[in-house]
């Protein structure tokens, strides 16, 4: 598994074995099955996975919306839930569509959301222009494009100027001129020096303005890193063929090599429980960017690790993300019947 940030220090979310289940009538649910996710503080970053995969849950938890079965999450460094009290003003998030009144304009929505939080009024001029509303502020909110609408939401979570915006699927219903202009607004959110958590399944529109991305399928991180280093932006990529691909991704990087590796799904059930992907060292896909073929084969050799496939690759992010969630919208839904990952709940098994 490819991770940009090592340790928990300059991570604006940071999860740890996070797990949730759902009793259902069938059995219990896996939504979120032990997961491991790292938000560096400052810029875009994508939560990128299929639907089902566990994005919205994870969201909700981090958030205080619905409890973890197990595991931990914090949020710059503040145990969250148990103290979210005390980071909840650095946090603007928006998980559902929030709702306006339609004959009033944004400014005067905005102006009323500002009294009721105790934020000054002059604060609403300022967030309608960071969101390039700043002209339209007088116009009746009904009249606003589907794209307006959600950029006048993401103002609405900017009155409190915090650090770290979460937006679930902020894109969902927009057409491409709605998309690009949220596209916009969150990558200038990210160059104001903000964490910008957006999660998505549209590929094309994260790898424009993502900083750093995770990959998620049925629950768990399958790769995350910086997007220059996951798609190979740095330079020319190779695609690695070596035995130990997980010893070999340590090997390149304490050479100073800058290496990824990935779990490739496998079509059956991993030991660990985790459908469909091979997590061990043994396999995946070991990628190096900006390095000559003749270096990585030397700095591996002299390890004893012989490296018998040297290919060019230029794989982008939607690549990866279809070959690390392969057969995710084709397997049965976690907790169906024919989901190994449900197990059936005291109820029924009584
Ligand atoms: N309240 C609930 N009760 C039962 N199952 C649930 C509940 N909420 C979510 N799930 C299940 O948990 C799994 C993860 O759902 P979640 O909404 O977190 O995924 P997602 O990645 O956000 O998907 P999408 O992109 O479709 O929004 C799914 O199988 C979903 O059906």
């Amino acid at each position: 598994m490819s991770v940009a940030v090592g340790s928990d220090e300059g991570l604006a979310v940071a999860t740890r074995g996070l797990r949730k289940t759902f009793r259902t009538l069938r059995g219990t649910r896996v939504a979120v099955h032990g997961l491991d996710l790292d938000v560096p503080a400052g810029g875009v970053h994508g939560f990128l996975g299929p639907n089902g995969s566990g994005k919205t849950t994870t969201i909700r938890m981090l958030l205080g919306l619905t409890p973890a079965d197990s595991g931990t999450m914090h949020i710059f460094g503040t145990r969250v839930p148990q103290r979210l009290p005390s980071v909840v003003d650095r946090v603007g998030a928006i998980v559902e569509t929030p709702k306006f009144f339609p004959t009033f304009s944004g400014e005067r929505n905005l102006r009323l959301l500002a009294d009721a939080i105790g934020t000054p009024r002059a604060r609403v001029g300022e967030v309608l222009d960071s969101v390039g509303l700043g002209g339209r502020g007088h116009d009746r909110f009904r009249s606003y494009s589907l794209g307006m609408k959600q950029r006048l939401a993401i103002a609405a979570t900017l009155l409190k100027s915090p650090d770290l915006l979460i937006f679930d699927e902020p894109t969902n219903g927009l057409d491409p001129a709605g998309i690009s202009e949220i596209r916009q607004t969150m990558r200038r959110l990210g160059d104001e020096g903000r964490t910008v958590l957006v999660s998505s399944h549209i590929l094309s529109e994260i790898e424009q303005i993502a900083d750093t991305v995770s990959i998620i399928g049925r629950g768990r991180v399958l790769a995350q890193g910086s997007v220059a280093g996951l798609i190979g932006g740095g330079g020319e990529t190779v695609e690695v063929g070596v035995r130990h691909p997980g010893a070999a991704v340590r090997i390149l990087r304490e050479a100073g090599f800058s290496a990824e590796w990935m779990a490739r799904p496998t079509g059956h059930d991993a030991a660990d429980g985790l459908r469909g992907y091979d997590t061990s060292e043994e396999s995946g896909l070991l990628t190096v960017t900006g390095a000559e073929p003749a270096e990585i084969s030397r700095v591996l050799g002299e390890q004893g690790l012989w490296v018998d496939r040297l290919l060019p690759s230029r794989r982008g992010l939607e690549q990866i993300f279809l070959e690390l969630t392969a057969g995710e919208g084709l397997d049965p839904a976690p907790g169906s019947a024919a989901d190994p990952s449900a197990t059936p709940s005291p109820e029924e098994s009584a």
